[in-house]
């Protein structure tokens, strides 16, 4: 068996394995072993043929037992920390500088950079796409935001000093692509992967040549090609367990070979069947820094953003929202599964798995303190935490037709979204009732989700009463419900109620970190102002005033609140 091969095309030792063949690398075999059964279960899916086949090959890769496994001993390693700039942060050449600058200041980091595209520069490029499906191969040139990338490219570019060769491959074959979308008349997501690709391939390209041109030596690195491998599910991929060690082989190999700062593509990775470039979701460049903070079990994962680190609220609904000092994973990843833009949804998870401490921190404002991330937290005195505001959500009152046993009816209801692929927020349930809540902005297209949302409802039709009622927002409050939730509740409803704010749903996490509140729409932003004034500006926040427990039992009518739980840590009562 060859020592090296290609893992998804990438050339490494390790495996490759698409829908037809498996193929094992001598080095790196006991190493990706381990994870492999984990990632066959991620990606076979009902693909029975492709299981049995990676099963047996994973069977057959365990009992070689091979001795040369790559001793990729963690405490060898002196790069010490993943330091990520979001596109604000590196939103154009004098932004670049400081960057560098700031990295240069800690001289006793060794960091990882990751960065994102330039500010803007992925939604130019989606619009540029959608633009290019219909205005003619012969028009490209005429699509504005291609005009608007390549200027700021060339003259970021020139402003470094680092010339435009860096990045003239990829202007050229961004044209191409757009032609080619021109050509075809259509923008397939695997295509609109590999076009948003080319706004984190630039900003890095730009950013390495420049510490390399400083005298600070840098090694850009595309994700796709560095082992950061995921699902085959464009523009939203998961990462696979077989990243972490293959990432870890590249980073440190080449990190002991010569000590150039890596310099690598966030949000990028490459599909696990297809080797296409995959994108792991908007915002997604924080999760490649937790995935590369846990590969190489680093001291710390930095992300820097343009706000003071989290705050109490979105800052653009509020500003008086306020910098959260600590957080525990478990209290950022509910706050951004609900909503909150300053961090990716699943970023938390590599860094819960490999206990590597998140700091949140301002690259316009580097002395702001920001916000720690860690394991645990002392919450002897946390009352309410953050609050977050998620919009435009679809809310469904499902009522079965006949008197079907809780269960059973349960069972229907959610293998019908199952069977849609479609992902349920928040559920509450009575004996015949089921209520939740749907995100139309994770449906998977935008121009078809009211077709779908019409679709579910016909199939839910076929054995319940449904009731749609759209334009709900969804205001969670994170805080320590363990500790004080009569409290917040007590206090909470007496602000919405005297705010005249209906509120139609709560919802409390199995975790006790959050509880959400379904509001209309448009009393959403009122609804977040008149919490926030009353829970962070007039001191009480951090008081705890009683001790109390919430009831998880749903309330007896429908006509009244329901208390429901969000499905990833269902409760039952
Ligand atoms: N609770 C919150 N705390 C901090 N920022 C928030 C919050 N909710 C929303 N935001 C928004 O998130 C932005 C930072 O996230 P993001 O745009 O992803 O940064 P970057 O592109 O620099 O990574 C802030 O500018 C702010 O407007
Ligand atoms: N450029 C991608 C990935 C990303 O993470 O960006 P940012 O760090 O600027 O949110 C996006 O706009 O979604």
């Amino acid at each position: 068996m060859a020592a090296s091969m290609h893992l998804c095309g990438v050339r490494t030792s390790g495996l490759a394995f698409n829908s037809k063949s498996i193929e094992f690398g001598s080095k790196g075999l006991n190493l990706l072993a381990p994870v492999l059964t984990k990632d066959i279960n991620h990606s076979c899916g009902r693909n029975r043929a492709l299981r049995v086949t990676c099963e047996a090959r994973s069977a057959e890769l365990l009992e070689r037992k091979d001795t040369d496994t790559l001793k990729l001993n963690r405490t060898e390693t002196k790069l010490t920390c993943v330091m990520k700039f979001g596109g604000s942060s590196v939103a154009s050449a004098e932004r670049m500088k400081e960057v560098a600058n700031l990295i240069l200041s800690f001289p006793d980091e060794k960091p990882v950079v990751v960065l994102s595209a330039m500010a803007k520069t992925t939604n130019k490029l989606l619009m540029a796409g959608e633009k290019a499906v219909c205005c003619g191969v012969t028009n490209i040139n005429t699509i504005e935001e291609l005009s608007y990338i390549k200027e700021l490219h060339i003259r970021t570019a020139h402003e470094l000093g680092v010339g435009i060769a860096v990045i003239s491959k990829h202007l050229e074959g961004l044209e191409q692509l757009l032609n080619g979308i021109a050509m075809m008349k259509e923008l397939t997501l695997r295509t609109r992967d590999y076009l948003v690709s080319f706004g984190e391939c630039m900003s890095t390209r730009l950013f390495a040549a420049y510490l390399n041109k400083i005298g600070h030596k840098a090694r850009q690195y595309d994700a796709f090609e560095m082992g950061i491998i995921t699902t085959d599910d464009f523009t939203n991929a998961d990462i696979l367990e077989a990243t972490y060690p293959a990432v870890s082989k590249r980073l440190l190999g080449d990190w002991t070979k010569e000590r150039a700062v890596p310099v690598v593509t966030g949000f990028l990775g490459k599909g696990w069947r297809f080797c296409a470039v995959t994108t792991l979701g908007r915002g997604g460049s924080d999760l490649t820094a937790t995935t590369i903070g846990k590969a190489l079990g680093l001291r710390e994962v930095q992300v820097w953003k343009d706000v003071d680190g989290v705050l109490t609220c979105d800052p653009n609904i509020y500003g008086r929202a306020q910098p959260v000092p600590h957080l525990t994973f478990d209290e950022a990843a509910q706050l951004a599964y609900f909503g909150a833009q300053v961090l990716h949804p699943l970023s938390m998870r590599p860094a819960t798995e490999g206990n590597i401490p998140v700091r949140v921190k301002n690259s316009y404002n580097p002395t702001a303190p920001g916000t720690l991330i860690t394991r645990s937290r002392d919450m002897s005195k946390a009352v309410l935490t953050s609050i977050v505001l998620k919009r435009n959500v679809t809310m469904l009152d499902i009522t079965s037709n006949r008197m079907l046993g809780q269960y059973g009816f349960l069972a229907k209801v959610l293998s019908t979204f199952e069977k849609m692929g479609i992902s349920v927020d928040v559920v509450a349930t009575s004996e015949v009732s089921v209520s939740l809540t749907l995100d139309p902005s994770k449906f998977c297209s935008k121009e078809l989700i009211q077709q779908e949302i019409n679709h579910v409802v016909q199939e839910l039709e076929k054995i319940a009463t449904v009731n749609l009622l759209q334009n709900r927002s969804i205001v969670s409050l994170i805080g320590n419900f363990q500790r004080s939730s009569s409290f917040i509740l007590e206090k909470g409803f007496r602000v919405l109620r005297t705010n005249g704010i209906n509120v139609q749903m709560i919802s409390q996490g199995a975790s006790k970190v959050n509880i959400s509140l379904i509001v209309n729409d448009d009393e959403a932003e009122h609804c977040v102002k008149a919490l926030h004034s009353a829970f962070f500006e007039t001191g009480t926040s951090k008081a705890v005033p009683q001790i109390g427990r919430i009831a998880t039992t749903p309330l007896p009518s429908r006509e009244n609140l329901l208390v429901q739980t969000d499905l990833r840590d269902l409760q039952v009562v």
